[in-house]
C-alpha cells in the first residue's frame, strides 16, 4: 500500500546497511507530428529529447552479497516531485490492483506488476514462497521533465522503473522487450495509447511510428534537414487533464476519423519537405487540426501564432490540453521570439536537444 516509510529506519541484523547506489537516467520526447492520430494507426514523427528523469537506485549489501535479510524488505519508490512514495513488499507485487493507487501512482504500480509478470513468464525470475525472489530496493526519482505536459514523463517514469528492476536483478532485456512492457503499462493506465512515447524514449533519436510499429526515417534529406533544425520547447500552462483523459475525450470526438486522416496526410508529407519554411507550415497545419480535435487552448494557440510570426512554425506537442508547444526557430528572429514569449508569460522555455 502507499505507506509513508523511511528506509533509514529499517535495519538488517541490527546494523545499518551500506548500500550500493546507482543512477538510472531516462530522457523525454517531443512529438513533431501526428499525436492522437497515431493512436488511430496514422503516422507520427517523434524524437527523444535530453530533458531527463533521474532515478537514484539503492541496492542493499545483503542483496549484493546474495544473503537473505533477517526481515522481509519492501520496495520503496520515492517520487520526490510528487512528494509521494510507493512502498510494497515484493511478495505483494503480483497482486497489485491499480484501483488501490491514486492516479499519480498508477504508472508506478502498473510498471512493477507488468515487469515482474514479464520476467516470470520468461522464467527470468522464479516465484519462491517467501519473497518471490523479487529483490527489494529503494528508487528515489527526481526529474527535470515538467510533469504531465506532453514530454512523455509518464513513459520516462515507466522506463526508469523497468531499468531499475533489471539492474537490481542483474537481468538484461532487449529494447523491444522493454518497449513491450512499457507500452502495456501506458495502455493499462490510460486505456488508450500508442507506442510513440515509450518507443521514442527507449530507442532514442528521431523515429517514425505507424500502425504501432517503429520505422526508421530513411529519407536522408529529411534527416539532414532535421539535424539543422533548432526547436524550442515552450511550457505554456499547467494541464488540467492527464493524457488518459485527453486521449479518451478525443476517442469520442464526432469528427475524429476525418481529422486523423488529414493529420496523417500532413505527416506523410512532412518527411519530404525541402526546407524549414515548408516544415514549419506543416507544423501549423497539424496544430490547427489538433485545435479542431479540441486539445489545444487559447494560450497554446497564441504561442503557435508567435512561433509562426517569429519562427518558421509551431504546434502543440503531446496530448495537449495545455502543456508544451514546440517552435521551429528562425535564428535571425530568436531574440524577438524569446522576448515575445516572455511578455506573454509561459511556465518554461527549454532548448530541444535531440537525444540519440
Ligand atoms: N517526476 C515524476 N514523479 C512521479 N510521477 C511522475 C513523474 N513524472 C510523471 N509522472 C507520472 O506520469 C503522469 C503524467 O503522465 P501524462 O499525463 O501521460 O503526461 P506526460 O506523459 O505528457 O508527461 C503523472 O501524473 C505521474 O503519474
Ligand atoms: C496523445 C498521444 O498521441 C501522445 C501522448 O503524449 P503525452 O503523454 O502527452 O506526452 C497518445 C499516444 O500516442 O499514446
Ligand atoms: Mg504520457
Amino acid at each position: 500500500m502507499n505507506n509513508i516509510g523511511n528506509i533509514n529506519n529499517i535495519k538488517y541484523d541490527g546494523n545499518n546497511n551500506d548500500s550500493k547506489i546507482t543512477t538510472i537516467e531516462t530522457p523525454s520526447k517531443v512529438i513533431l507530428f501526428g499525436e492522437h492520430a497515431v493512436v488511430g494507426g496514422y503516422m507520427a514523427l517523434s524524437m527523444a529529447v535530453d530533458l531527463k528523469i533521474s532515478g537514484l537506485l539503492e541496492c542493499y549489501d545483503y542483496i549484493i552479497n546474495n544473503q537473505q535479510p533477517t526481515t522481509p524488505e519492501p520496495i520503496i519508490i520515492d517520487l520526490i516531485d510528487l512528494n509521494k512514495k510507493v512502498e510494497i513488499n515484493p511478495q505483494d507485487i503480483l497482486n497489485i490492483n491499480l484501483s488501490n493507487y491514486d492516479n499519480d501512482l498508477k504508472y508506478v504500480a502498473s510498471t512493477l506488476k507488468n515487469t515482474v509478470n514479464y520476467l516470470m513468464d520468461k522464467n527470468l525470475m522464479k516465484l519462491n514462497p517467501i519473497n518471490n525472489n523479487i529483490k527489494p530496493f529503494k528508487l528515489t526519482i527526481t526529474s527535470n521533465i515538467p510533469i504531465s505536459c506532453g514530454l512523455g514523463s509518464s513513459a520516462s517514469i515507466i522506463i526508469t522503473i523497468i531499468k531499475s528492476i533489471l539492474t537490481v536483478h542483474n537481468l538484461i532485456l532487449s529494447k523491444e522487450e522493454i518497449s513491450k512492457i512499457a507500452y502495456t503499462v501506458e495502455k493499462e493506465v490510460q486505456g488508450i495509447a500508442s507506442i510513440t512515447d515509450t518507443s521514442t524514449i527507449i530507442y532514442g533519436g528521431a523515429l517514425k511510428i505507424k500502425d504501432n510499429k517503429i520505422k526508421p526515417i530513411e529519407n536522408n534529406d529529411f534527416n539532414n534537414l532535421l539535424a539543422g533544425c533548432q526547436f524550442l520547447i515552450v511550457h505554456s500552462e499547467r494541464r488540467i487533464k492527464k493524457t488518459a483523459e485527453l486521449v479518451n475525450e478525443v476517442a469520442k470526438h464526432p469528427q475524429k476519423r476525418q481529422i486523423f486522416k488529414q493529420i496523417g496526410e500532413i505527416v506523410e508529407k512532412a518527411e519530404f519537405v525541402k526546407n524549414k519554411e515548408e516544415l514549419g507550415k506543416l507544423m501549423v497545419e497539424n496544430h490547427k487540426l489538433l485545435n479542431k480535435l479540441g486539445v489545444s487552448t487559447e494560450k497554446l494557440n497564441k504561442i503557435v501564432e508567435i512561433g509562426q510570426k517569429l519562427g518558421y512554425g509551431a504546434k502543440l506537442s503531446g496530448a495537449g490540453g495545455g502543456g508544451i508547444a514546440i517552435i521551429l526557430i528562425n535564428e535571425n528572429k530568436k531574440e524577438d521570439l524569446l522576448n515575445e514569449l516572455n511578455d506573454l508569460g509561459v511556465l518554461g522555455i527549454y532548448d530541444c536537444i535531440i537525444k540519440y
